[in-house]
C-alpha cells in the first residue's frame, strides 16, 4: 500500500548564525536558530517521511534537549527516518517540499539541495522536488523573521508494516 506523510517547520531568522537548507550553507545576512543546524526544509521533510509510516515527529527521535544533536547536520535526522521507513519493510517513493522564504534567492541552490536531501534518504534527486516561494512580503515570512517549510513524502508498505516499533 501507499502511505503519504506531511510535514511543516519553522526556524526564526537571527544575525550571527549560519542559513543552511537542504544541506546547503547559503550565504545570506542572517541565519536560522535552532538546536541543529536548523535546517527547516530537512526538518519538514524529516516528519513527512516518519508521518507516512506513523512513526512520530523528528522531536521523538532527536529531542531538543540533548546535547548530541547540538549543531548538529540535520542530514543525520533524514537518515534516520529513511532508516524507519526500512524497518517497516517499505521504500520511500517520492518527497515534495516548498520552502516559504522573502529572501535570499533560493532557485540557485535548489539541485544541490535536491541531491543532499536525496543522498540522504537514498533517493535519486529526480525522487526530490524541492520549490520556494517569497510570502509576497506578508507576515512573519515577509518581514523575513524566519523561514517556513512544508514538505509531503509518499512511502510504499507492505500491508503488515504501519506502526512496527524500532526495536533497537
Ligand atoms: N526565496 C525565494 C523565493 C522565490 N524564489 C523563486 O522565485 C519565484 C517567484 O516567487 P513568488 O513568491 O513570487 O512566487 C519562485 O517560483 C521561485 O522560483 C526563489 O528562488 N527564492
Ligand atoms: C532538530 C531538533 C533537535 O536538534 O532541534 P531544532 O534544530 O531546534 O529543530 P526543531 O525543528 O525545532 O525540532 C526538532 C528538534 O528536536
Amino acid at each position: 500500500m501507499v502511505r503519504v506523510g506531511i510535514g511543516y517547520d519553522v526556524h526564526a531568522l537571527v544575525e550571527g548564525r549560519r542559513l543552511v537548507l537542504g544541506g546547503v550553507e547559503i550565504p545570506h545576512t542572517h541565519g536560522l536558530e535552532g538546536h541543529s543546524d536548523a535546517d527547516v526544509l530537512m526538518h519538514a521533510i524529516c516528519d513527512a517521511v516518519l508521518g507516512a509510516v506513523g512513526a512520530g515527529d523528528i522531536g521523538q527521535f532527536f529531542p531538543n534537549t540533548d546535547p548530541r544533536w547540538k549543531g548538529a547536520p540535520s542530514r543525520v535526522f533524514l537518515e534516520e527516518a529513511a532508516r524507519q521507513v526500512r524497518l517497516r519493510g517499505g521504500r520511500i517513493l517520492n518527497v515534495d517540499a516548498t520552502v516559504l522564504a522573502q529572501r535570499p534567492k533560493l532557485a540557485p541552490h535548489v539541485e544541490l539541495m535536491r541531491e543532499r536531501i536525496a543522498a540522504a534518504l537514498g533517493l535519486t534527486s529526480a525522487q526530490v522536488g524541492v520549490k520556494a516561494t517569497t510570502n509576497e512580503g506578508l507576515g512573519f515570512v515577509g518581514r523575513q523573521e524566519g523561514i517556513a517549510a512544508m514538505a509531503v513524502a509518499a512511502v510504499e508498505l507492505p500491508e503488515s508494516g504501519a506502526g512496527v516499533v524500532d526495536p533497537v
